[in-house]
């Protein structure tokens, strides 16, 4: 593999927008440090190193106070990085795993100590091998109480999805609304497919986020200040508010062309949640159900 990349800003912005106070990024990520947590042998991308200090820093200088942490697909299924960044957090910050689906109880069991509390499947093929569905299953069906799957995947998949996603048993929550094309504007036809698969089970949750990807100029997009996901994605947090979590994607694993500026990235909640009832919910009362629920 070439070089180790860098896909997050050098000095992000301070955001104009001030999320309110408990606010959870429940979207964000660590990379190594390498040398104590070395990357997986079949990691798609070589990141420098992200760790738990970098990035509890960017949480202060944007405003938010908890972190829900999801292991990046470069740490395969070792989630030690994660795990330490957790343990390092005092008490700030849960997390997602990704599991061999033949874990025993007692690895699941510790994870939960660890401050686990979901694991995630990733159906895209830029940044995994392979992802069985039948083991992916068997593994949901046996998961800690409370627990819930993460899922990412494009649109153009969804509908072949939707057999498995469908006998997943417990609550369901879609990284960056599995990625549909935010150009198609709120009744594009990829919104359409996604409103109807919120519509088949009241346990959907979703992430409207990566306005960065999604509205990237090469996809399509305009780029910063990503008006078209603006758009696009307000209407469906107003309609599904009560089942959104956001994050900011740091350190936006793979993204070298345009690597967005955080503080932007934050100003773009109050776009897709306009009243202080909806940012509350997106930010605080739906990422506290989901990850620290004895706390509510
Ligand atoms: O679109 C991506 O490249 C991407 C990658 C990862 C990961 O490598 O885990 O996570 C994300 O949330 C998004």
């Amino acid at each position: 593999m070439s070089d180790r990349i860098v896909s997050w800003h050098g000095a992000p912005s301070k955001p104009g927008y001030t999320p309110p106070a408990g606010a959870v990024d429940a979207h964000c990520h660590v990379f190594g440090p390498m040398a104590q947590f070395p990357f997986s042998a079949k990691a798609k991308y070589l990141p420098e190193d992200a760790g738990p200090d970098k990035l509890f820093a960017l949480r202060d200088h944007l405003g938010f106070t908890r972190n829900v942490i999801v292991q990046a697909s470069c740490h395969g299924t070792d989630n030690a990085a994660t795990l330490d960044a957790i343990a390092k957090s005092q008490g700030k910050a849960r997390g997602v795993a990704v599991v061999d689906p033949a874990i025993s109880e007692a690895d699941l069991a510790a994870l939960h100590e660890g401050g686990i509390r979901g694991i995630r499947f990733n159906f895209l093929k830029r940044l995994v091998d392979d992802a069985p569905k039948d083991k992916f299953l068997e593994v949901a069906r046996r998961l800690p109480k409370g627990w819930h799957v993460v899922i990412y995947f494009e649109a153009d998949i969804l509908e072949e999805l939707r057999p498995f996603m469908d006998a997943i048993p417990v609550p369901l929550v879609v990284d960056h609304m599995g990625r549909p094309d935010v150009t198609q504007g709120p009744d594009g036809a990829d919104m359409k497919a996604f409103r109807a698969f919120l519509e088949s089970r009241d346990d959907i949750w979703f992430k409207p986020t990566c306005p960065d990807r999604l509205d990237a100029i090469k996809e399509g997009g305009k780029g910063d200040p990503w008006d078209a996901f603006a758009d696009a994605v307000a209407p469906l947090v107003a309609d599904y508010q009560d089942r959104v979590i956001w994050g900011t994607d740091w350190p936006h694993p793979n993204m070298q062309d345009e690597i967005p500026d955080d503080g932007h990235i934050v100003d773009m909640i109050p776009r897709i949640a306009p009243t202080e009832e909806l940012q509350r919910k997106l930010l605080v009362t739906n990422p506290m159900r989901l990850y620290w629920p004895e706390e509510l």
